[in-house]
């Protein structure tokens, strides 16, 4: 059977990466996806981007939807403080299976638990399944469509508190405009756009950061 792309982004890790070393795990993807075959990590450029705001939330108990490959989980867990934790969904089980091996290639699988199946069944099983207080930061990365509707079920499951951040990425490309419509316009949350490109790209796209205020 032909080797998928997520097959073939994970083979160049383990054949080019150092085990146990996060940063050439996250290095050697995006020179795989800038030379080799486009996929949706978030890339370098806006990769920047999140490493600042996961540094500046510092957070304790992070969510990300949409692991992929486990690219940004990968480059979030590398700079958590050694007690934080990154809770991941994912909803493809191929990629899923990808993105653990990754994780753990990276030494990063102390820090990063991968809840496979989709955000609307797992979302209201975090507090009482995994443990879960409140969010200090979110990383939105999935299928747009779900962005507004997962961020109403996390207030709604209590998973927010004052100061939580989200993050969300593709707000131009692919685009997001009814998320954003809905949070600009909401007023317990306080947002933020950061311009930036499509990963590997020339292709405008921007992140878009929204604070809750409780
Ligand atoms: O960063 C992303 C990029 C794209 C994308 C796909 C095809 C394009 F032509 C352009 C952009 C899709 C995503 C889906 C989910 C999470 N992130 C994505
Ligand atoms: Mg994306």
């Amino acid at each position: 059977m032909d080797q998928s792309k997520e097959q073939r982004i994970l083979n160049f890790v383990l054949q080019n990466a150092v085990r146990g070393d996060p940063q050439s795990v996250v290095d050697t993807i995006d020179k795989y996806c800038s030379q080799k075959e486009w996929a949706m990590n978030v890339g370098d450029e806006k990769g920047l981007i999140l490493d600042k705001i996961l540094e500046e939330a510092k957070p304790s108990t992070s969510l990300e939807l949409g692991t992929y490959c486990g690219y940004s989980a990968v480059r979030m867990a590398r700079l958590l403080k050694p007690s934080a934790r990154l809770l991941t969904i994912e909803f493809n089980p191929k990629f899923a299976a990808i993105a653990k091996q990754i994780i753990e290639f990276a030494g990063v699988q102390e820090k990063v638990k991968i809840l496979e199946g989709p955000s609307e069944e797992i979302i209201p099983q975090l507090k009482k399944k995994h443990e879960v207080d409140t969010l200090d930061f979110v990383f939105l990365d999935h299928w747009k469509e779900r962005y507004t509707p997962d961020t109403i079920l996390l207030q709604e499951c209590g998973l927010l508190r004052k100061g939580t951040v989200i993050l969300a990425d593709n707000i131009i490309c692919p685009g997001a405009p009814e998320f954003i419509n809905y949070i600009r316009n909401n007023s317990h949350f306080v947002c933020t756009n950061y311009p930036s490109h499509l990963e590997y790209m020339k292709v405008k796209d921007a992140m878009e950061k929204a604070v809750f205020l409780g």
